[in-house]
């Protein structure tokens, strides 16, 4: 699969683990920063929702502190459906039923392994379809 990888320098030490965790099985894309000086998280969400939305890229990840600001920004794209998840379930049900292109993890909240773990369910997840794909089909894009 391609994947987008991306957030601030909140997200930054667990965005360099992820993508040494994700390269053997997928190509990745760093969408930065390139290091875990202060940066303004909207620079990286942009091109990397941009990317996913025009499916450039399979899925995105973005990572930072509280996981909100890059949600709330990737959101704000057309064809983007960022979902913020603290457990694996979260990450599980966030592609199973909300058919989530983009998954949020707040690396100030959850441990490296944990937030390796939660990418792990997120990438093994399908989206179920059915029900699930009335409702989305019902959010404007
Ligand atoms: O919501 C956020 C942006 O997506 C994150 O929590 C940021 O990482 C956080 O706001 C950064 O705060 P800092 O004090 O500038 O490190």
């Amino acid at each position: 699969m391609k994947i987008a990888i991306g957030g601030d320098h909140a997200g930054f030490e667990y965005k360099a683990k992820l993508i040494n965790f994700l390269k053997a099985d997928h190509q990745v894309k760093d969408f930065g920063p390139s290091t875990d000086d202060s940066v303004d998280y909207p620079d990286h969400v942009h091109p990397l929702a941009t990317a996913v939305g025009n499916e450039e890229q399979d899925l995105g990840i973005l990572i930072c502190g509280s996981a909100n600001g890059v949600a709330i920004t990737a959101n704000k794209h057309q064809k983007i459906r960022a979902a913020i998840a603290w457990e694996e379930e979260l990450a599980s049900l966030a592609r199973e039923h909300n058919n989530a292109n983009v998954i949020c993890l707040p690396a100030r909240f959850v441990s490296y392994e944990k937030a390796e773990s939660i990418i792990k369910a997120f990438l093994e997840a399908k989206f179920e379809g059915g029900r699930h794909e009335r409702r989305v089909n019902k959010i404007p894009c």
